[in-house]
């Protein structure tokens, strides 16, 4: 067989797909080869790094207390946040931290699992749709790869959780879900009361948090941060979005002052939750709540772990305006879509910022 890597390096990409795609080892084994260089695929264009110059060190997202989750001015905040920013962060939201601790735990396990074991639920050989391990984000419709792995569960039953979940995780993804539902609720009933939804129906319950997806993503510490990224520009197809990060930091999010290209640092906070609106929601709202950008920078010194959690609509709902914010005569900007077309239509293309909300558009 011909020698597959060369003075640490490859010898051509046919061979690191094969090495990270198909074998399993993810941008993970690539890191622990030690190699001098970022293998080409990764190098981003220009445009899409994030350089000093686009930082904004004296702006924030807000932080908000959910000590007192039933005063009135929580709920203010919420939604302030949420027509603002598209951004936030939560403490004293009652997920305790052990919870938030067993699952980044469990994170490092899944990963440091041998290729061969993690492979058994790349694309190729799960043994369900809704269970996926991988790397980058679309890598067939790349044009440059992203320097991150990934396995994705997505919530069906916990019978079926049981059964495909990986057992090294499955638990404590199961628990972190499960204490965190309770918070999604209120931030969702504030978020409706803030639209004049006075009623939660089934109906309604369903286009807010029909379907869970939970993400354990995994950065690797890599050769060349500035020349690649972790996750490139884009807003998430969610309603809302509860993201678990690390004490590493790394997740910037686009400012909302001027139009210029000004990102704001996500400084990870001890117990703390992000939140952030998603795409289903802006559509939901007709704009009153916005899903803004966000983007996560490769770091040369340390592996970074995140663990968001998607509440999304059911894959079959239709989404568009609901009637409530129409009532006063607003005029619609989006069309009824199927949610399952919405979501085949990001992952269809690479990460291209706002872009995926065109799909919708009237
Ligand atoms: C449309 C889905 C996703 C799959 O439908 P399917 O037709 O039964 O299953 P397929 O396996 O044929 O998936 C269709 C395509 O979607 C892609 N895909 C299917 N899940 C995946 C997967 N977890 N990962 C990355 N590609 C996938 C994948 O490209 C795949 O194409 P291909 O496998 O090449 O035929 C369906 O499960 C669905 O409608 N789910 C609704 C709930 C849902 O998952 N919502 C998305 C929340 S995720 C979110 O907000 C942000 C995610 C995100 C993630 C990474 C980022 O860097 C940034 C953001
Ligand atoms: O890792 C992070 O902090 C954010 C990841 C992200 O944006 C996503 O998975 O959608
Ligand atoms: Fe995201």
């Amino acid at each position: 067989m011909a020698p597959i890597i060369r003075d640490r390096q490859f010898t051509d990409s046919s061979a690191l797909t094969d090495f990270v795609i198909n074998r399993g080892n993810g941008v993970k084994g690539l890191s622990e080869m030690g190699l001098k260089a970022l293998p080409k695929p990764y190098i981003q264009p220009l445009e899409e790094r994030l350089c000093m110059t686009k930082f904004v060190p004296q702006q924030s997202i807000p932080i908000i207390d959910m000590s007192y989750w039933k005063n009135p001015r929580v709920a203010s905040a919420v939604c302030d946040a949420a027509e603002k920013w598209g951004f936030f962060q939560i403490v004293n939201h009652d997920v305790p931290i052990e919870v938030l601790n067993n699952v980044k735990d469990a994170t490092y396990r899944f990963f440091d699992l041998p290729a061969d074991q993690k492979n058994k639920y790349s694309k190729e050989n799960s043994a369900s749709k809704n269970v996926r391990f991988g790397t980058s984000f679309s890598p067939e419709a790349e044009k440059s790869l992203e320097w991150k792995d990934y396995l994705s569960l997505f919530f069906v039953s916990e019978e079926e959780a049981s059964m495909l979940w990986p057992p090294v995780c499955r638990e404590q993804v199961l628990d972190y879900i499960r204490r965190t539902e309770v918070v999604i609720k209120k931030l969702l009933q504030m978020l409706m009361e803030g639209i004049n939804v006075k009623e939660i129906d089934e109906a309604k319950r369903s286009l807010l948090m029909g379907s869970i997806r939970t993400n354990l993503n995994y950065y690797p510490i890599c050769p060349d941060p500035e020349l690649t990224v972790g996750v490139g520009r884009h807003s998430d197809v969610s309603t809302l979005t509860i993201l678990l990060q690390d004490e590493i930091g790394g997740l910037y999010v686009r400012g909302n002052q001027g139009d210029g290209d000004n990102w704001i640092h996500v400084p990870p906070i001890k117990g703390s939750l992000v939140i952030n609106v998603g795409d289903a929601l802006q559509i939901l709202s007709n704009n009153r709540y916005k899903s803004v950008e966000h983007r996560v920078i490769a770091n040369g010194t340390k592996n970074r772990i995140s663990v968001p959690i998607f509440v999304n609509p059911k894959p079959t709902d239709i989404i568009g305006p609901l009637v409530e914010v129409l009532k006063n005569g607003e005029k619609p900007i989006y069309k009824q879509v199927l949610y399952s077309d919405y979501v085949k239509h990001f992952f269809r293309k690479a990460h291209d910022g706002k872009k995926t909300v065109e799909f919708a558009e009237i």
